[in-house]
């Protein structure tokens, strides 16, 4: 039987019986290439050498260090490896004691770099890949995104991910849950690469912010607070989270029971030296009655305070607002950027529930009024020392038109999927802040939520010092004297 081979396109060869009959069915089967068995052999011997030459030069450090101790033993005998490797232990130890964060840094985050590559994320690449759809199959040859580098740390891997020529970040950040159940994490993020045709997967194995962070230590030195980031709780990766509030306004937006009232609270924790030295002052409206009143005699002596309904807070915000305007006068073409002074001390207005001032009240009147000053103050307050913090249990538009004038936000737990990026801005759902998914169990989810740092577009996940009543007592009793030290100043 005679075969003849014709190419149907670029590498595609199939093989064709030759028939004498014009009008016989073409009968086709794959070409059989025979090679000689010499060359078959040569091709698999040269694989074999350059894979051992590949894993060698991957794993050269374990490698050189196992080789070098079994040339000893065989030459000089076991006891000489075996002390040497005590030896190491001990160093190891002994440095691991003497500066954890050093050896941690060096030898223990390294390490388990290493073993996640190796263990996890090298071991179910391509099962993970082709089942979250990541791999493409061309001319049946199957093409994976490959793995450049893994970081660990102590509650996550950051894997730096080199995408299938024309991949979209989009793609990884679709299957997320996919790939987080895939390498048997808790959750994975995806975020911008080094380079272009790079991202990097944030894989989270432990929640770091589990369980709560007792209230931040009182601090006494006023020089130690920084307007340009309080520190009030703690982010995912263990530092210290810091909150600008010099030339912003923050939103915090949280479902009841959230802990809006552990982010308040850090903050007037945090700016309690400044409030003593007399640069800051806390004016605190409080429609609610409960969260801020507990700390009334603080705000009534380095502030104002108000809870009246009738009219009071609407009062105090257009006290603050027409300050505003006086303070803007008396600065204008003289200073550029704002510092605090006793003179003009840094005001941070405390709104404990924007919505009830802006769509609950029951006045027309009172509503036009509070939303005219939160517009004035939010939109000209910032460079003249004034920061507007507003809290809010609802983040739909209906209920909060000012939203947009609050640069800083915070998402704390929310009820619905779509309020995450209404607070955070478009796409920061897709990008990892998952606020609708926090756990609405206090001692779990509380003062957790999601932020976007001004150094970064990716949102990162924190939570706020829980500030108890008996820190609060202590707060007061540190700046006042006495539990209830009243100072008799006339609340708004
Ligand atoms: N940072 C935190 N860590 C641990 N638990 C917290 C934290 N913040 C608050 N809690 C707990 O969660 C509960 C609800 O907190 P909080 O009252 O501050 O919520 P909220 O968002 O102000 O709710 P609402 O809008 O209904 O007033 C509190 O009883 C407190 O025990």
């Amino acid at each position: 039987m005679a075969w003849e081979f014709r190419k149907l396109g670029p590498g595609e060869n199939v093989a064709v019986e030759a028939s004498g009959d014009p009008f016989a069915p073409p009968k086709w089967a794959p070409p059989v290439w025979h090679m000689p068995e010499g060359l078959v052999l040569l091709v698999n011997a040269l694989r074999g050498v350059l894979a051992l030459v590949a894993f060698v030069v991957r794993n050269i450090v374990p490698l050189s260090l196992a080789g070098g101790l079994a040339w000893l033993g065989q030459r000089y005998g076991w006891r000489l490896p075996v002390g040497l490797v005590v030896m190491a232990g001990a160093g190891l130890g002994g440095w691991w004691a003497a500066d954890r964060a050093s050896f941690l840094r060096w030898v223990g985050w390294p390490v388990l770099s290493r073993w996640r590559l190796v263990r996890v994320y090298r071991r179910d690449w391509q099962p993970v890949m082709v089942t979250a759809g990541l791999s493409r199959t061309h001319k049946r040859r199957e093409y994976l995104p490959a793995i450049v580098k893994v970081r660990s740390g102590p509650t996550t891997d950051r894997v730096l991910v080199r995408m299938l020529k024309g991949q979209a970040p989009d793609a990884w950040e679709a299957v997320t849950a996919n790939l987080a159940h895939g390498f048997g994490a808790t959750l994975c993020r995806v975020r911008g690469g080094d380079r272009p045709g790079r991202v990097w997967l944030e894989f989270v194995r432990k929640d770091a912010l589990a369980t709560p962070i007792p209230a931040l230590p009182l601090c006494e030195d006023p020089a130690a607070v920084d307007l340009t980031g309080v520190v009030i709780g703690r982010c995912e990766d263990g530092g210290p989270w810091r909150l600008r509030l010099l030339g912003t306004h923050v939103l915090v937006a949280g479902a009841t029971g959230a802990g809006k009232g552990s982010v308040l609270w850090s903050i007037v924790r945090a700016l309690l030296p400044l409030m003593r030295a007399g640069l800051v002052e806390v004016w605190a409206i409080d429609p609610k009655r409960m969260e801020l009143s507990y700390g009334r005699a603080l705000f009534e002596r380095y502030g104002r305070y108000s809870d009246d309904p009738d009219g009071g807070m609407v009062e105090l915000l257009e006290a603050a607002a027409r300050d505003m305007n006086t303070r803007a006068a008396q600065f204008a073409g003289k200073v550029r950027s704002f510092t605090a002074s006793h003179e003009y001390p840094f005001r941070v207005v405390i709104v404990d529930e924007l919505a009830f001032l802006t769509a609950y009240c029951p006045s027309k009147d009172l509503r036009r009024r509070a939303e005219s000053a939160l517009a004035i103050l939010t939109s000209q307050g910032r460079s003249v020392g004034y920061c507007v913090i507003g809290a809010q249990q609802d983040a739909r538009k209906e209920v909060n038109n000012l939203r947009n004038l609050f640069p800083t936000r915070i998402a704390l737990r929310l009820d619905e999927d779509e309020q995450v990026d209404m607070v955070l801005g478009d796409g920061s759902r897709d990008r990892g802040a998952y606020a609708d998914k926090i756990s609405p169990i206090p001692r779990i989810g509380a003062g957790v939520g999601f932020v976007r740092l001004e150094t970064s577009p990716d949102p990162v996940r924190v939570r706020a010092g829980y500030v108890s009543d008996d820190d609060i007592d202590a707060m007061v009793v540190m700046a006042l004297g006495s539990p209830d030290g009243e100072t008799g100043s006339e609340a708004a």
